[in-house]
Protein backbone atom coordinates (compact mmCIF):
# COMPACT_ATOMS: atom_id res chain seq x y z
CA UNK A 1 0.00 0.00 0.00
CA UNK A 2 1.58 3.47 -0.44
CA UNK A 3 -0.03 7.21 -0.50
CA UNK A 4 -0.05 10.28 -2.17
CA UNK A 5 -1.20 13.49 -0.68
CA UNK A 6 -0.65 16.83 -2.65
CA UNK A 7 -0.95 19.73 -0.01
CA UNK A 8 -0.89 22.24 -2.34
CA UNK A 9 0.49 22.71 -6.08
CA UNK A 10 1.02 26.37 -7.58
CA UNK A 11 1.61 27.07 -11.15
CA UNK A 12 2.02 30.49 -13.01
CA UNK A 13 3.30 31.17 -16.52
CA UNK A 14 4.17 34.68 -16.78
CA UNK A 15 1.65 36.56 -15.30
CA UNK A 16 -0.89 33.82 -15.43
CA UNK A 17 -2.11 31.84 -12.42
CA UNK A 18 -2.94 28.60 -14.06
CA UNK A 19 -2.65 26.54 -10.41
CA UNK A 20 -3.78 28.59 -7.84
CA UNK A 21 -4.81 25.53 -5.07
CA UNK A 22 -4.59 22.26 -6.58
CA UNK A 23 -5.06 18.93 -3.59
CA UNK A 24 -6.02 15.57 -3.36
CA UNK A 25 -5.03 12.18 -2.08
CA UNK A 26 -4.69 8.94 -3.80
CA UNK A 27 -3.58 5.50 -2.55
CA UNK A 28 -2.99 1.85 -4.06
CA UNK A 29 -6.35 0.80 -5.00
CA UNK A 30 -7.73 4.00 -6.08
CA UNK A 31 -8.12 5.57 -9.63
CA UNK A 32 -8.01 9.86 -8.83
CA UNK A 33 -10.18 11.57 -11.65
CA UNK A 34 -9.13 15.00 -12.86
CA UNK A 35 -11.82 16.94 -14.88
CA UNK A 36 -11.37 20.52 -16.36
CA UNK A 37 -12.58 22.93 -19.09
CA UNK A 38 -9.53 23.15 -21.84
CA UNK A 39 -6.31 25.11 -20.30
CA UNK A 40 -7.20 24.44 -16.76
CA UNK A 41 -4.18 23.19 -16.12
CA UNK A 42 -4.47 19.39 -16.25
CA UNK A 43 -1.39 18.15 -17.80
CA UNK A 44 0.77 21.08 -16.39
CA UNK A 45 -0.36 19.01 -13.09
CA UNK A 46 0.97 15.77 -13.94
CA UNK A 47 4.20 16.73 -15.55
CA UNK A 48 4.81 18.76 -12.50
CA UNK A 49 4.11 15.43 -10.55
CA UNK A 50 6.43 13.75 -13.19
CA UNK A 51 8.99 16.41 -12.14
CA UNK A 52 9.33 17.11 -15.92
CA UNK A 53 7.84 20.47 -15.47
CA UNK A 54 9.05 23.39 -12.88
CA UNK A 55 6.14 24.51 -10.29
CA UNK A 56 5.77 27.62 -7.99
CA UNK A 57 4.83 25.30 -5.13
CA UNK A 58 4.59 21.36 -5.15
CA UNK A 59 3.69 20.01 -1.52
CA UNK A 60 3.54 16.31 -1.91
CA UNK A 61 4.27 13.58 0.33
CA UNK A 62 4.59 9.87 -0.62
CA UNK A 63 3.80 7.30 2.85
CA UNK A 64 4.05 10.57 4.98
CA UNK A 65 7.46 11.34 3.78
CA UNK A 66 8.24 14.61 1.82
CA UNK A 67 9.24 14.24 -2.27
CA UNK A 68 10.86 16.78 -4.00
CA UNK A 69 9.54 15.83 -7.72
CA UNK A 70 13.23 15.38 -8.84
CA UNK A 71 13.11 12.45 -7.15
CA UNK A 72 10.16 11.10 -8.95
CA UNK A 73 12.14 9.41 -12.06
CA UNK A 74 14.96 8.25 -10.42
CA UNK A 75 13.30 6.66 -7.41
CA UNK A 76 10.35 5.34 -10.08
CA UNK A 77 7.71 6.45 -7.70
CA UNK A 78 5.45 7.05 -11.09
CA UNK A 79 4.71 6.07 -14.04
CA UNK A 80 3.71 8.71 -17.04
CA UNK A 81 1.74 8.44 -20.09
CA UNK A 82 1.73 12.02 -21.94
CA UNK A 83 -1.19 12.83 -23.85
CA UNK A 84 0.87 12.73 -26.87
CA UNK A 85 3.16 9.54 -28.40
CA UNK A 86 6.40 9.11 -26.58
CA UNK A 87 7.86 5.91 -28.07
CA UNK A 88 10.40 5.61 -30.67
CA UNK A 89 8.40 5.49 -34.21
CA UNK A 90 11.22 3.25 -35.76
CA UNK A 91 11.41 0.17 -33.00
CA UNK A 92 8.69 -2.77 -33.74
CA UNK A 93 6.28 -2.97 -30.77
CA UNK A 94 7.79 -6.46 -29.60
CA UNK A 95 11.16 -4.57 -29.29
CA UNK A 96 9.86 -1.96 -27.26
CA UNK A 97 8.37 -4.22 -24.31
CA UNK A 98 11.56 -6.29 -24.62
CA UNK A 99 13.41 -3.09 -24.09
CA UNK A 100 11.08 -2.17 -21.55
CA UNK A 101 11.08 -5.25 -19.20
CA UNK A 102 13.32 -7.98 -18.25
CA UNK A 103 10.85 -9.63 -16.23
CA UNK A 104 8.85 -12.49 -17.91
CA UNK A 105 5.88 -11.34 -15.81
CA UNK A 106 6.12 -7.99 -17.27
CA UNK A 107 6.42 -8.90 -20.50
CA UNK A 108 3.86 -11.27 -20.77
CA UNK A 109 1.36 -8.31 -19.34
CA UNK A 110 1.85 -6.83 -22.41
CA UNK A 111 2.47 -9.22 -24.76
CA UNK A 112 -0.61 -11.19 -24.00
CA UNK A 113 -3.00 -8.59 -23.28
CA UNK A 114 -5.57 -9.10 -26.21
CA UNK A 115 -5.57 -5.65 -27.29
CA UNK A 116 -1.85 -5.87 -27.85
CA UNK A 117 -0.71 -9.40 -29.15
CA UNK A 118 -2.16 -8.36 -32.72
CA UNK A 119 0.24 -5.42 -32.54
CA UNK A 120 3.44 -7.00 -31.83
CA UNK A 121 5.06 -7.56 -35.30
CA UNK A 122 4.37 -3.85 -36.63
CA UNK A 123 7.19 -0.72 -36.01
CA UNK A 124 5.11 2.43 -33.59
CA UNK A 125 5.12 4.64 -36.56
CA UNK A 126 2.88 1.98 -38.13
CA UNK A 127 0.00 1.83 -35.90
CA UNK A 128 -2.95 4.27 -36.03
CA UNK A 129 -2.91 6.79 -32.90
CA UNK A 130 -5.57 4.82 -31.00
CA UNK A 131 -3.13 1.20 -31.21
CA UNK A 132 -0.40 3.81 -30.29
CA UNK A 133 -2.49 5.09 -26.90
CA UNK A 134 -3.78 1.79 -26.34
CA UNK A 135 -0.65 0.01 -26.20
CA UNK A 136 1.30 2.98 -24.25
CA UNK A 137 -1.58 2.79 -21.32
CA UNK A 138 -0.76 -1.21 -21.40
CA UNK A 139 3.26 -1.15 -21.20
CA UNK A 140 3.05 1.72 -18.66
CA UNK A 141 0.31 -0.49 -16.92
CA UNK A 142 2.68 -3.60 -16.58
CA UNK A 143 5.73 -1.30 -14.76
CA UNK A 144 5.99 -1.51 -10.86
CA UNK A 145 5.98 1.88 -10.28
CA UNK A 146 3.66 2.73 -7.28
CA UNK A 147 1.52 5.32 -8.66
CA UNK A 148 0.58 6.15 -12.50
CA UNK A 149 -0.61 9.49 -14.26
CA UNK A 150 -2.11 9.07 -17.52
CA UNK A 151 -3.23 12.11 -19.84
CA UNK A 152 -6.30 11.20 -22.02
CA UNK A 153 -5.54 7.73 -21.98
CA UNK A 154 -9.04 7.11 -23.53
CA UNK A 155 -8.16 9.57 -26.49
CA UNK A 156 -8.66 8.16 -29.98
CA UNK A 157 -9.01 4.81 -28.32
CA UNK A 158 -12.69 2.94 -29.88
CA UNK A 159 -15.20 2.02 -27.53
CA UNK A 160 -14.55 -1.87 -27.62
CA UNK A 161 -10.92 -1.17 -26.63
CA UNK A 162 -11.58 1.13 -24.20
CA UNK A 163 -13.88 -1.13 -22.20
CA UNK A 164 -10.59 -4.22 -22.56
CA UNK A 165 -8.41 -0.77 -20.74
CA UNK A 166 -11.12 0.08 -17.95
CA UNK A 167 -11.11 -3.44 -17.30
CA UNK A 168 -6.94 -2.98 -17.16
CA UNK A 169 -7.34 -0.20 -14.73
CA UNK A 170 -9.38 -1.63 -12.17
CA UNK A 171 -6.64 -4.59 -12.44
CA UNK A 172 -3.90 -2.66 -11.77
CA UNK A 173 -4.85 -0.43 -9.77
CA UNK A 174 -5.17 -3.25 -7.11
CA UNK A 175 -1.13 -2.24 -6.72
CA UNK A 176 -1.30 0.83 -7.63
CA UNK A 177 -2.54 4.33 -7.51
CA UNK A 178 -3.50 5.81 -10.48
CA UNK A 179 -4.33 9.65 -11.66
CA UNK A 180 -5.98 9.96 -14.93
CA UNK A 181 -7.50 12.75 -16.75
CA UNK A 182 -9.55 12.94 -20.02
CA UNK A 183 -12.58 14.18 -21.54
CA UNK A 184 -14.47 11.15 -22.21
CA UNK A 185 -15.81 12.23 -18.69
CA UNK A 186 -18.17 8.67 -19.06
CA UNK A 187 -15.74 6.35 -19.09
CA UNK A 188 -13.30 8.83 -16.52
CA UNK A 189 -16.58 8.57 -14.11
CA UNK A 190 -16.89 4.42 -14.47
CA UNK A 191 -13.06 3.69 -13.98
CA UNK A 192 -12.45 6.29 -10.99
CA UNK A 193 -13.09 6.14 -7.30
CA UNK A 194 -12.58 9.49 -6.73
CA UNK A 195 -12.97 12.99 -8.54
CA UNK A 196 -11.24 16.26 -8.62
CA UNK A 197 -12.39 19.07 -11.36
CA UNK A 198 -10.07 22.11 -11.33
CA UNK A 199 -12.01 25.50 -12.00
CA UNK A 200 -10.09 28.58 -12.09
CA UNK A 201 -7.26 27.62 -10.73
CA UNK A 202 -8.49 25.53 -7.50
CA UNK A 203 -9.66 21.58 -6.99
CA UNK A 204 -12.69 20.54 -5.99
CA UNK A 205 -14.03 17.34 -5.20
CA UNK A 206 -16.74 15.96 -6.88
CA UNK A 207 -18.93 12.75 -7.38
CA UNK A 208 -21.48 12.87 -9.68
CA UNK A 209 -21.75 14.04 -13.42
CA UNK A 210 -24.36 16.93 -11.96
CA UNK A 211 -21.30 18.07 -10.25
CA UNK A 212 -19.55 18.45 -12.91
CA UNK A 213 -22.29 20.43 -14.23
CA UNK A 214 -21.80 22.66 -10.74
CA UNK A 215 -18.49 23.51 -11.46
CA UNK A 216 -19.21 24.19 -15.37
CA UNK A 217 -17.38 21.57 -16.47
CA UNK A 218 -20.62 20.60 -18.24
CA UNK A 219 -23.39 22.52 -19.51
CA UNK A 220 -26.37 22.69 -17.65
CA UNK A 221 -28.79 22.21 -20.68
CA UNK A 222 -27.52 18.68 -21.13
CA UNK A 223 -29.95 15.88 -20.16
N1 LIG B 1 5.21 25.87 -21.43
C1 LIG B 1 4.19 26.72 -21.36
N2 LIG B 1 4.38 28.04 -21.46
C2 LIG B 1 3.34 28.91 -21.34
N3 LIG B 1 2.06 28.53 -21.15
C3 LIG B 1 1.83 27.23 -21.05
C4 LIG B 1 2.87 26.26 -21.16
N4 LIG B 1 2.31 25.02 -21.00
C5 LIG B 1 1.00 25.23 -20.84
N5 LIG B 1 0.71 26.54 -20.87
C6 LIG B 1 -0.61 27.13 -20.69
O1 LIG B 1 -1.12 26.70 -19.45
C7 LIG B 1 -2.52 26.43 -19.54
C8 LIG B 1 -2.77 25.01 -19.07
O2 LIG B 1 -2.30 24.10 -20.05
P1 LIG B 1 -2.54 22.54 -19.90
O3 LIG B 1 -1.96 21.89 -21.10
O4 LIG B 1 -2.05 22.10 -18.57
O5 LIG B 1 -4.13 22.48 -19.93
P2 LIG B 1 -5.09 21.22 -19.87
O6 LIG B 1 -6.01 21.41 -18.72
O7 LIG B 1 -4.30 19.95 -19.88
O8 LIG B 1 -5.90 21.40 -21.23
P3 LIG B 1 -6.56 20.36 -22.28
O9 LIG B 1 -7.82 19.86 -21.63
O10 LIG B 1 -6.84 21.23 -23.46
O11 LIG B 1 -5.56 19.27 -22.58
C9 LIG B 1 -2.91 26.70 -20.99
O12 LIG B 1 -3.48 27.97 -21.08
C10 LIG B 1 -1.60 26.64 -21.74
O13 LIG B 1 -1.61 27.49 -22.85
Amino acid sequence: MALLQLYNAQKSFGKREILKRVSFSVETGEVLGIFGRNGCGKSTLLKMLFGTMSSDLLDFEIDGKKVNASQVIPKQLMGYVPQHPFLPKSLKVRDVILTCYQDEKQQDTVFYNSGVAKLTHKRVGELSLGELKYFEVILLGASTHPFLLFDEPFSMVDPMMKENMKTFFLEIKKEKGIMLTDHYYDDVLQTTSKNIVIKDGISHHIRTESDLKKFEYLSNSRC
